[in-house]
């Protein structure tokens, strides 16, 4: 009897791995960590393995769900003694989840190349592991062996944070070694505009840092990703981690993962008998291993005597082992179970010439061993006799069939699908695999995947069936589970982009073939952002959850509704014989979402515009129908929203024309074609204007000058406004500086700063400008938009406050277009409001305007506030403010903005200056 005396605990492990599990590096740690963790636990050990694939799959929300999902699997009764997580976005979760599914449970950490993660986490953190550092240097150096006449390492990257945060270091080590660094970024480049890029590269280093997505954000998973790459490259591409090669990079200087597996395993043993977590040290000294593909050093004609004499090689096919190896391995592996039940149908058969105790023994043992295996296990004759089956198969069964065939056992419909499965194994000749739903003897439905052998005696013949039947009911569950997470968008339900993208091309290629016409619309609520920032995120996702709802309820089954993220949609409309009828719907569907919205008490409106595609007039691929919807959807915004527009050619040389002032706009940053102009605010009655607002200017070289508000959103986009910003900051307070040296009697002046310039260094590079040149910050007025005022976050605050310490004044610029209502201008911290100028244009004609202005001045007067008026053009604007009880006026009637000297000239003699 094989039953061991008193059951040992069992020790519960969970394996968090932030890969997917096809990934062939995820198999081998998995295997690795089990084989090391065997070793080192002794008691009997349960390893609960769950695949992340965050690679693809990395926002916030899926680390939500991901973490809900182990909570929902914690409450049907796993826990577990420690958690081994491998990966940076599996030791997120793991932080995420500290307080809930990991309470009281140590974390080992592993392959985390995230450093302020770790050590955020550290302090008071029960955990320890061994992080994986980039070998930067050493990489360098296998290069200049490798690539010695090379002065220029290229660098692959795309928009994601993580290993992109790598770039500046690589920067400066090649930098410091003399070297040029290019970066082929996919934040610019589409995957084939990097693939013709690579292809002009010969025999060059190429680092792989990150690969995910491109500029039309299509994504790609890791697998996918440096397959393309490497098969489209002309040169070897390298990393600086172990995965990936051997998949299609060629090699890199890594950590080594082997050793990393065994400490991980050590310091889990030593976790489980009893010592804290985080008495055992973080393993920072780290050990360099070059790694490389033999079959792709070989395609780009390297010469492995080139790398270190230490490089491990992969792929290296020198032995017979090494080649057919793996294939005397399945075949071995497939056979045992086969084997030992042959053994025991030979051992019966040979019952009478072993004496009858041998005979009895050898087959308890094997029996006892066939009953311990939890998958079920049984053997049928040439006729369909069960001659044999194991405990597992009667517990599940709930019933012993051995002497009986299936129809004596199962219903009719059941026993014919497995007596059908049992001939095709045996027409086959060979291993036949099913999967097959049963009824349990427990009442519940099961879904049992099993392979049918067929088995012959010495001479040939057939003479039964051997089957294997595992229960992957829950596997299943969990693996649909997963699919539907990966496919689908949290908050609504809809299918995400990855879904749309599959189900958009399926569509495509029944609309070819029926010759009908599909409509793609790209729709996007207008002005989410302010609703979000100033009512709130939860109200936000119950207005996307209500959007979604309406758009899935008013299309037709075969349509398609999708959630790309925000607040941005897309609806395809099949079947379409007549292309008036996309229009149509199109505007149906805007109607609809602009109906009002009731969310938690607050009563909302909201519009949407979108931007319409039509297959096949406006493209025939998937990627080229969205391109030119979202071109069309711009097109909606810039006419004012709250509308359609189907797109058309001249679209597309926009964009060119867009992605050209882009570039325009990064030279004139390098050459500084900026200059500013300045606009007086002046105090009622006084012809002495005390204040001037600091307006930037662009006159490019060949475009003659361009509006800020043109050029403003693309700096932001692209970052560029930090730049700027502190630019027009630094200059307009310079000049400030030289008019009060020339007399000019000016108390302030103002300055602009976009939302994206408030970052977590922003208070201390404006408090260092204004150090640097010794000015007062009491002259300083800085305008911020109402959204940021609204938004609430703890960073803006804490800038802002910052910067209101030291005596700069914050005012809130085009007050009155955001959501904000005049009762939370109490809270914000800001002693200025400009009214827009939307409402001072028909002060005298709108009654509304007339009204929203009057509340504004009644309310800023309570609370102290000063409201400046922006937009005053006539005599009339001035009075009918001046009645409303505003004392100060920016505008046309008084001043454009104008150059430095000119504003100068104006005011040097003014009377009462
Ligand atoms: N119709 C009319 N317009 C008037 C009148 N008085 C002033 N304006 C215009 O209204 C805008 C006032 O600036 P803003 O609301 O801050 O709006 C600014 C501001 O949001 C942004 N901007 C300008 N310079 C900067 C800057 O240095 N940084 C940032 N972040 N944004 C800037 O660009 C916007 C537009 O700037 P500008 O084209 O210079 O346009 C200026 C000004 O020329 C008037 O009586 N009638």
């Amino acid at each position: 009897d094989t039953t061991p005396p008193a059951a040992a605990k069992t020790t519960s492990i969970l394996l968090l791995l932030a890969y997917e599990p096809l990934y062939p590096a995820a198999q081998s740690l998995v295997q690795a960590l089990s084989g090391q963790l065997r070793q080192q636990v002794k008691q009997p050990l349960q390893l609960h393995v769950e695949y992340m694939d965050s690679d693809l799959l990395n926002s916030t929300t899926y680390l939500q769900q991901f973490g809900n999902l182990l909570h929902s699997k914690q409450q049907q009764g796993e826990r577990y003694d420690l958690a081994i997580v491998a990966g940076n976005s599996a030791l997120q979760l793991a932080a995420q989840e500290q307080q809930r599914v990991l309470a009281d449970t140590p974390v080992v950490f592993m392959n985390v190349s995230d450093t302020a993660l770790i050590r955020r986490l550290l302090p008071g953190g029960n955990l320890t592991g061994v992080p994986e550092l980039p070998f930067v240097y050493e990489f360098l150096a296998l290069c200049r062996s490798l690539f010695a006449d090379r002065q220029t390492l290229h660098v692959i990257v795309d928009s994601r944070s993580g290993q992109r945060d790598f770039l500046p270091l690589l920067q400066q080590a090649t930098d410091s070694l003399g070297k040029t660094l290019q970066v082929h970024s996919l934040t610019d480049l589409s995957w084939d505009e990097l693939a013709s890029e690579l292809q002009q590269l010969r025999r060059q280093p190429v680092l792989l840092l990150s690969a995910y997505q491109d500029r039309l954000q299509q994504p790609k998973a890791f697998r996918d990703a440096i397959a393309f790459l490497s098969e489209q490259s002309a040169s070897p591409l390298w990393h600086l981690w172990p995965q990936g090669i051997g998949e299609g990079l060629t090699g890199g200087v890594v950590s080594d993962r082997d050793f990393s597996v065994q400490q991980v395993a050590a310091m889990a043993g030593q976790i489980l008998q009893g010592t804290p977590a985080a008495s055992l040290p973080v393993h920072w000294q780290l050990t360099p291993v070059t790694l490389a593909d033999a079959r792709q050093l070989a395609r780009f004609d390297i010469s492995a005597s080139d790398l270190p004499a230490a490089a491990r090689l992969l792929h290296q096919q020198n032995s017979f082992w090494q080649r057919y190896g793996w294939v005397l391995l399945l075949m071995v592996t497939a056979s045992g179970l086969t084997g030992l039940v042959l053994f025991l149908i030979w051992s019966e058969s040979r019952r009478r010439q072993l004496s009858d105790e041998q005979l009895r023994d050898r087959t308890r043992l094997i029996r006892n061993i066939l009953d311990s295996i939890p998958d079920l296990i049984f053997y049928k004759d040439n006729q369909g006799v069960y001659v044999f089956c194991n405990k597992p198969f009667v517990r599940v069964m709930g019933t012993n069939p051995v002497g009986k065939t299936d129809f004596d056992v199962f219903d009719q419909q059941t026993a014919e699908f497995f007596r059908s499965k049992d001939s095709e194994a045996v027409a086959r000749k060979n291993m036949n695999a099913n999967e097959e739903w049963v009824h349990s003897a427990d009442g519940r439905i099961i879904l049992l995947e099993t392979q049918k052998t067929p088995i012959y005696d010495r001479k040939g013949r057939h003479i039964g069936v051997f089957g294997l039947s595992r229960d992957v009911t829950d596997l299943k569950k969990a693996q649909q589970n997963l699919e539907h997470i990966a496919h689908h968008d949290a908050l609504t339900n809809l299918p995400n982009r990855l879904l749309l993208n599959k189900k958009l091309e399926y569509a495509l290629n029944l609309a070819r073939r029926a010759e009908e016409h599909l409509g793609i619309l790209y729709l996007d609520l207008d002005r989410f952002k302010d609703i979000n920032d100033t009512i709130g995120h939860d109200i936000g996702d119950l207005l996307l959850k209500d959007v979604a709802h309406r758009l899935h309820n008013n299309i037709r089954d075969s349509d398609i509704c999708s959630r790309l993220g925000g607040d941005e949609f897309i609806v395809v409309l099949t079947n379409v014989n007549d292309v008036q009828r996309i229009q149509e719907k199109c505007e149906q569907l805007l109607q609809l979402i602009a109906q009002p919205y009731s969310l938690q008490g607050h009563l909302l409106s909201v519009f949407a515009s979108a931007g319409i595609s039509v297959f096949p007039q406006h493209g025939t691929s998937v990627d080229e129908l969205i391109r030119n919807a979202d071109a069309a959807l711009h097109k909606a915004k810039e006419l004012g929203r709250n509308r359609s527009y189907q797109y058309e050619r001249q679209l597309t040389d926009s964009i060119h024309s867009r992605m050209s002032l882009e570039q325009d706009l990064r030279s004139a940053m390098e050459t500084r074609q900026f200059t500013l102009a300045f606009q007086p605010q002046f105090k009622l009655g006084s012809l002495q204007p005390l204040r001037a607002e600091a307006l930037l200017r662009w006159p490019h070289p060949a475009r003659g000058m361009i509006s800020p508000l043109e050029f403003i959103p693309l700096a932001e986009t692209s970052g560029m406004i930090i730049e700027l910003g502190y630019w027009v900051l630094r200059s307009a307070c310079q000049q400030f500086l030289f008019w009060r040296e020339q007399g000019l009697r000016l108390e302030k002046i103002a300055v602009n700063v976009s939302p994206v310039q408030i970052n977590s260094s922003f208070a201390n590079t404006v408090a260092d400008i204004l150090q640097q040149l010794n000015f007062d910050p009491h002259w300083l007025e800085l305008e911020v938009t109402e959204g940021l005022m609204m938004s609430g976050t703890t960073e803006v605050s804490q800038q802002i406050e910052q910067l209101r310490a030291l005596g700069v004044e914050f005012a809130i610029d085009d007050f009155g277009t955001g959501y904000s209502s005049l009762s939370k201008l109490k809270s914000m911290p800001v002693s200025v409001l400009k009214i827009d100028q939307s409402f001072v244009r028909d002060i005298n004609d709108d009654i509304n305007d007339f009204e929203i202005v009057r509340a504004i001045v009644a309310m800023a007067g309570s609370l102290g506030l000063t409201v400046v008026a922006e937009g005053v053009e006539t005599a009339a604007h001035e009075s009918t403010l001046q009645d409303l009880g505003c004392e100060w006026m920016q505008g046309y009637y008084y001043a454009k903005p104008m150059a430095a000297d000119e504003f100068y000239q104006c005011y040097r003699n003014t009377p009462d200056a």
